[in-house]
This record gives C-alpha cells, structure tokens and sequence, in this order.
C-alpha cells in the first residue's frame, strides 16, 4: 500500500540500558484505524509516544508522509497529530477555553476558533458545558472534552492511549460507538492503545499485537483471533493471541 501516513523503521528504543522497544517496520495508512494491543508493559504507549515525536527513538527512524521527522521538522509534524491520553489533562479552565486553546497557539483565526470550538462540543454532547471549569466536570465528561480538544485541530492522525479505561462500562461503550463514527466521518487516520479486549472490534482496521517491545503480529480483526469482529465482549477466546510470538 503507498497511502502510508506514518511508519517506523528499524526503531530501537531504550530507557537506560533496558531495551523497551525494537520495531522492524510499523506502517499506518491514511483513513485506517489500527487497535495496539499488548500485555501490561508490552510497550504500547512508549511506542505511541515514539510515533507521536513525543520521545525520541534511540535508533531509527519515524516517516510522516516519507519524510523521516528530525529535529528540524518535529514541531511542524506534531502539529498534524494529537493525543488523547488516559488522564484527560485538562487545563484549569472552562471547557470551552480547554477546547480553543491548542487552536490559539496554532494560530487559527478567531472567528474560525469559535466555530469549529462549538461543532466539536456538539458533536461530542458537551456544549451545554461549555462555561464549566475542568475541576467541575465528572471524568466521562472530561475525557469528551479531551477528545474535543483533538478532534477540534483536525489533525491528521489521532493517538489515543486507553482514552476510556477509566471509565465506567455504559459510558465506556457509548464513547467507543461515538469514536467510530467520528473516525469514519473525519477519515482520520488513528491509533488506538487498548489492553483491553473487549474494545477491539470497535476501533479497528489492523490490529497490532506488542509483546515485550516487538510486534508480534500485524493482520485484521479476523486473521489476528480468527474470529469475526464482534462487539462484544470476547476476554478469555482471545487470550489465545499471546500465544504464539510467530510475526505476521
Ligand atoms: N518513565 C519510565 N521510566 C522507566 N521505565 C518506564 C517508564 N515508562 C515505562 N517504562 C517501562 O517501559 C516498559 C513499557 O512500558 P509501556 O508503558 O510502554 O507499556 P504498555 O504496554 O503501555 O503497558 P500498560 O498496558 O501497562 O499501560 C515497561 O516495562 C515500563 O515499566
């Protein structure tokens, strides 16, 4: 495939002399959703982070669009990212200035701000908060406002780090639905980090499997737990993917 919007290769990172990361190739394409899964301490949000230039690999190179990112270029390709991490870290602020300000120092005009400020509470139901400061919102609120945030800079890749895990299951499963669809409607491209299962069949092209710093494998919903994707809760039946370190 050449629409690739992100790739790593040859990537090597290291935390001291502990190696947590070694990554041959890892390739996102434009419009795809890839779901990275992975054990605790697989390696899956360093190597979002890695992807999303926010730490720098110790060897190897990250391609934005095949232009390897140096230190150079770095800032100009962060700004066609964003990041939802599982913390919403908001700022102490309103929603609303939480939602614009990531606009501001990227230099949109002021008129446009508010307008795409108010498209994106509405379409993530949390324009009547609005005027609500962070410290006041409950935390599935909070996390509509952070995903507000990143949807609101149109980037063109979208890394979400275990956006939901802290919450709790219904409110869980309506993001997960509202994601997909805002993902489809935008068509942009996007990494979701997920331990957990069950949220697979809602995020997902391509999944990729970490273990212990490398990809173990790479393939669809289907060809990755033989089974169609689903949404529902498939926790034990999919163990079964750790079992094997074979690459695919
Ligand atoms: N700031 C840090 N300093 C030292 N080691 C770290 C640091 N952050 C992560 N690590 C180590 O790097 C390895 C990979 O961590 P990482 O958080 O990327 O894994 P993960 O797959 O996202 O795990 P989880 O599912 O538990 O969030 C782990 O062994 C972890 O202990």
């Amino acid at each position: 495939m050449n629409n690739t919007i992100l790739e790593v290769h040859n990537l090597q990172f290291k935390r001291g002399n502990r190696e947590i990361l070694n990554i041959d190739h890892f390739a996102l394409h434009e419009r795809e959703t890839i779901a990275l899964i992975g054990p605790n301490g697989a390696g899956k949000s360093t190597l979002l982070q890695v992807m999303a230039l926010l730490l720098k690999p110790t060897r190897g190179t990250v391609e934005f669009r095949g232009v390897p990112a140096t230190h150079q270029n770095a800032l100009a390709i962060r700004r066609r990212m964003a990041v939802v991490f599982q913390e919403p870290l908001l700022l102490n602020a309103t929603v609303y200035e939480n939602v614009a300000t990531g606009l501001k120092l990227r230099g949109v005009p002021q008129g446009e701000i508010k307008k795409r400020v108010d498209r994106w509470l509405e379409l993530l139901g949390i324009a009547h908060l609005a005027g609500r400061r962070s410290h006041q919102l409950s935390g599935g609120e909070a996390q509509r406002v952070s995903l507000a945030r990143a949807f609101a800079l149109e980037p063109d890749v979208l890394f979400l780090d275990e956006p939901f895990s802290a919450l709790d299951f219904p409110t869980r499963l309506s993001m997960l639905n509202e994601l997909d669809r805002l993902l489809k409607d935008t068509e942009i491209a996007a990494i979701f980090v997920t331990h957990d299962f069950s949220e697979v069949p809602y995020l997902t092209d391509r999944v990729a499997v970490l273990k212990d710093g490398r990809l173990v494998k790479t393939g669809t919903f289907e060809e990755i737990f033989k089974v169609k994707p689903r949404r529902e809760n498939y926790i034990t039946s999919l163990y079964r993917v750790f079992e094997s370190d074979a690459a695919g």
